[in-house]
């Protein structure tokens, strides 16, 4: 187990996964991330600049299981940026708001972007933000079936009323350490296990709950090859709802 001293404090933890937010503008994907690693609602929050990220160590089956969290601006003017986050991705959660047809409309253009940026070994979900809503435009069926067709798992939640928030990701966490364990991310495991020994990694801030901006990794940085390995079939277990 990667032993990790950050300030004085050792840190224990089995595995460590990266997962990025993708998805419109105003969807919620800050809101869903410090709902998560901070339990607030943060009032009149700001669109993201580029990229933030969070960490939250959670438990799984007892052992600690590491998420990086990345929450990636929905603006189109940071899209080159954000793209380069996608490649080192184990899960990548796709958001749209439940109230909003457009963002709903602009999921297979961000497929495309998965497709044309991630490992095809991603574990991909979808999330429709926003339950609380009262003037919901989007049912549940038609985000269940897109999901569905595209071989994603998917969930509702909403970020302010704290729903399905915290099931979102320890799902992911649950499916990430499967996946390990089944071997289909072997050498992501052996790097992040490597990259975790001994000292921070480049791109890790020192603290849990900690957000920072961060520039894009360096070219070559995370290429799905190195992170992820060659690619497969694509997994098939879009039965999250
Ligand atoms: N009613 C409701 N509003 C939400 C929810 N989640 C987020 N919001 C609101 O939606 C707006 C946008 O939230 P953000 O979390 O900044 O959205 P984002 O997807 O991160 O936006 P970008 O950073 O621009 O990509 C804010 O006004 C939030 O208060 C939710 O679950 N319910």
């Amino acid at each position: 187990m990667p032993a990790v001293l950050w300030g004085g404090v050792m840190e224990d933890y089995k595995f460590l996964f990266k997962v990025v937010l993708i998805g419109n503008a105003g969807v919620g994907k800050t809101c869903l991330v410090r709902r998560f690693t901070q339990g607030l609602f943060p009032p009149g929050q700001g669109a993201t600049i580029g990229v933030d990220f969070m960490i939250k160590t959670v438990e799984i089956e007892g052992e600690k299981i590491k998420l990086q969290i990345w929450d990636t601006a929905g603006q189109e003017r940071f899209r080159s940026i954000t793209q380069s986050y996608y490649r080192s991705a184990h899960a990548l959660i796709l958001v749209y708001d439940i109230s909003s047809q457009p963002t709903f409309d602009c999921l297979p253009g961000w497929l495309r972007e998965i497709e044309q940026y991630a490992s095809c070994k991603v574990l991909r979900v979808l999330v429709g933000n926003k339950t609380d809503r009262e003037d919901r435009e989007l049912p549940t069926h038609v985000g269940e079936e897109f999901a569905h067709t595209h071989n994603m798992y998917f969930i509702e939640t909403s970020a302010k009323e704290a729903d399905n928030v915290e099931k979102l990701f320890i799902e992911i966490a649950k499916e990430l350490t499967q996946l390990v364990r089944n071997g289909h991310f072997d050498k992501a495991f052996h790097r992040l296990y490597t990259d975790n020994k001994g000292g921070a990694v480049g791109d890790m801030s020192p603290q849990d709950n900690s957000s920072v901006n961060l520039p894009p990794p360096r070219h070559g940085d995370h290429s799905p090859d190195s992170v992820l390995g060659g690619c497969c079939p694509r997994w098939s277990a879009p039965q999250d709802s």
